[in-house]
């Protein structure tokens, strides 16, 4: 069983325009709503490869409300931990040559009791649990060390603990030893406080992280696969699109993927990079199911060409 925490979860929107032309008013072709945020993802995506899982989140007002209903319609297991301010609503525009414009809400601040209720609910769940895994931003105020805290807790419940986190709340977390951590190129760059341009850089930078305190750093590089650097080296991998209609919520796919293969080494990266690229060839944030994955796309390299330039 996986639990994932999604603090602040969204509704997403997804508009279909012909053209975004900023300070004019547009019509849309089409729009959808999808359940969001990052953790809430990771469950859709494990959910819909038949891998056990629960989605922790807060839920406040009516949109709080269709939240859940839309999971639960798809057959998700969640836990929704009632809050005063209203869960967010993030807007993605989508023009037909893939342009994608995508505007996220804050959300809304968590007061000391809420705060508690989710811990409650993540202690409730994560019994038996393989892994905790707590994704995304974090509502205005919540302490940037919250994730940190989560680790420490669960390093002592032997529940292994996943952070996919941006800002402050990424190397506040990996000092706090979690067993993985996933980066995106931009995070994994303000992490360390250098440009990562090339494969190389972000091998450098990953193993930074590891020293720092995390257990594995799986850093996803878009259009450029990823790099995993664990305790049996370092792998990296692509596995091309070629024509990618949305890259939202790819970064989750990737993380559920790897999680579902087991987490370690070049088996469980080929197959996180199965399923990124999977969800990149479908539309908004849909994810992948077990007919959408194609695994002889993926290339692995066990010896990455560090000076591969991630920047065309
Ligand atoms: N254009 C693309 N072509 C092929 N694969 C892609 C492309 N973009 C993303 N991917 C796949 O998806 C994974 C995640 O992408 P990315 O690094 O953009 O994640 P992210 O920024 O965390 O995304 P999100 O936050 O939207 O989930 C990549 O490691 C790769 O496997
Ligand atoms: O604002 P955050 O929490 O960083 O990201 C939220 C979000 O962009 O991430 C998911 C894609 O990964 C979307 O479902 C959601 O809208």
């Amino acid at each position: 069983m996986i639990v994932t925490l999604t603090l602040n979860p969204s509704l997403d929107r997804t508009i279909d325009v012909d053209r975004l032309v900023q300070g004019t008013m547009t019509r849309a072709r089409s729009a959808r709503i999808d359940p969001g945020g990052k953790g809430v993802n990771v469950s859709r995506a494990l959910l819909a490869n038949r891998a056990p899982t629960v989605a922790v989140v807060t839920s406040g007002g009516a949109d709080g409300e269709q939240l859940v209903r839309l999971l639960e319609g798809d057959g998700i297991a969640v836990h929704a931990v009632p809050v005063a301010g209203r869960t967010r609503s993030n807007v993605t525009i989508v023009e037909p040559d893939g342009v994608v414009t995508k505007v996220n809400e804050p959300g809304e601040p968590l007061s000391r009791d809420e705060l508690d209720a989710v811990a409650d609910a993540v202690l409730a769940e994560a019994e038996g649990a393989s892994w905790v895994v707590a994704c995304g931003s974090l509502p205005p105020g919540v302490p940037s060390d919250i994730y940190a805290r989560l680790c420490e807790f669960f390093a002592s419940a032997g529940v292994r603990v996943a952070v996919d986190a941006s800002g402050p709340a990424l190397p506040a977390a990996v000092g706090a030893g979690p067993h993985l951590v996933k980066p995106n190129r931009d995070e994994l760059a303000e992490a360390v406080g250098r440009p990562v341009a090339s494969v190389g850089d972000a091998v450098e930078a990953a193993c930074e992280l590891r020293e720092r305190g995390a257990g594995a750093v799986l850093a996803s590089l878009g259009a450029d696969g990823a790099v995993l650097v664990d305790e049996d080296g370092v792998t990296a991998g692509t596995a091309p699109v070629a024509e990618p209609r949305s890259t939202v919520g790819a970064g989750d796919a990737l993380l559920a993927g790897f999680l579902a293969a087991g987490a370690r080494g070049a088996p469980a990266l080929a197959e996180g990079l199965a399923w990124g690229a999977a969800a990149v060839r479908l539309p908004a944030s849909r994810m992948p199911r077990p007919g959408d994955i194609r695994r002889d796309i993926v290339r692995i390299d066990t010896r990455p060409d560090l000076g591969r330039s991630l920047i065309a």
